[in-house]
């Protein structure tokens, strides 16, 4: 048959071996074998003209005459989501097919639904609308959608420590900065470094070194406010952010997370590592940068490395603030 489905449509219709009953009950089971929803409703009155079985078998038989009764949950007047009034023109004529996707309220289910508005048999205009269930398809984008989101998470966190990394850093921290210096608040920067780690792993193994940083970052996050935040930078170097604090108050924080390391060594057998760690501390001025900041640290840090380690030096005075000093 080399006809197009319309020209076979009119063809049935203008047939005369066939009956009306016949060429109605043909059309009647073409749109009832569709897997899709097809109803007609009536445009200004909203009633019920036609659902075919798939309709009928989803959301039951029409006991109700209008269709935002029928397919909507607890709906008794038209839906504030309702097309209608998009698919006529100002002059009253069809504006073709109106596509859009909805989550039915009676079956919880996505639907792409393509409303028009077609001549009915009355020569009046009528809602037809043509619903693909589409939940499959929904569901996967939520899961791609979900999947994106914990690859974008877990491309920002240290998978030994769970601390924020390097990246995270760049991404938050010169915002952070920022907001600090349009508001005049403090802000502080500290680098944190283990001493002789190297020499831990090499004599304790990979493990206990893997273990020491993690302990770090627990003792660090527990004397931390919920407002601070801590970076792994790499190796054992760690970065907190410290946010409406001067440096004074950071060699306070310092303080207490050097009391914690050592109150809590490392076990090896029968060895307690005691872990101690070199601290800089930068204080931003108006005229500070991420970059001006990290290099001051880095610049405090490494005097108190050359100076012999486990120390804390703020980069204002390059003086040792000794543990007594912050008590
Ligand atoms: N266990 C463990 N070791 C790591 C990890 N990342 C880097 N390291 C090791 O960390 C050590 C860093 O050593 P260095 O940078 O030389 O510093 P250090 O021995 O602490 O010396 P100072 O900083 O001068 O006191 C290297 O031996 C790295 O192999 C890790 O994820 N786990």
């Amino acid at each position: 048959m080399d006809h197009y489905p319309s020209q076979l449509f009119m063809d049935i219709a203008r047939c005369d071996e066939y009956s009306s009953e016949a060429k109605i009950e043909y059309l009647t089971t073409l749109l009832n074998s569709l897997d899709v929803l097809i109803y007609v409703s009536d445009l200004e009155t909203y009633e019920l003209l036609f659902v075919n079985d798939y309709g009928q078998k989803t959301w039951g038989k029409p006991q109700v005459k209008q269709c935002f009764e029928y397919l909507q949950a607890g709906q008794h007047q038209p839906c504030s989501f309702c097309t209608n009034k998009l698919l006529l023109d100002a002059e009253g004529k069809p504006k073709g097919v109106h596509v859009w996707e909805f989550q039915n309220t009676v079956n919880q289910r996505w639907y792409q639904c393509r409303d028009q508005a077609i001549h009915w048999i009355d020569g009046r205009y009528v809602r037809l609308e043509i619903a693909v269930d589409i939940t499959v398809n929904k569901e996967l984008e939520q899961k791609l959608r979900d999947a994106k989101q914990k690859a974008e998470t877990l491309a920002r966190i240290d998978p030994l420590t769970n601390a924020y990394n390097r990246r995270a850093f760049f991404e938050n921290v010169p915002r952070a900065l920022e907001g600090a210096l349009r508001k005049v608040t403090p802000f502080c920067l500290v680098m944190v470094d283990i001493d002789h780690f190297k020499q831990l792993n090499d004599v304790y193994g990979h493990n206990r070194g893997d273990e020491a940083l993690t302990s770090l970052i627990e003792i660090m996050k527990i004397n931390a406010r919920a407002s601070d935040l801590l970076y792994r930078f790499g190796g054992d170097e760690f970065v907190m952010v410290l946010l409406d604090c001067t440096d004074e108050q950071a060699a306070e924080l310092i303080h207490r997370i050097r009391v914690g390391l050592t109150a809590s060594p490392i076990r090896s057998g029968s060895t307690n590592i005691l872990l101690t760690c070199s601290f800089g501390v930068s204080q931003a001025r108006p005229d500070s940068t991420i970059e001006s900041l990290m290099h001051e640290a880095d610049e405090a840090l490494y005097a108190g490395k050359s100076e012999g380690r486990d120390r804390v030096k703020l980069y204002r005075n390059l003086k040792n603030v000794r543990l007594e000093d912050t008590l």
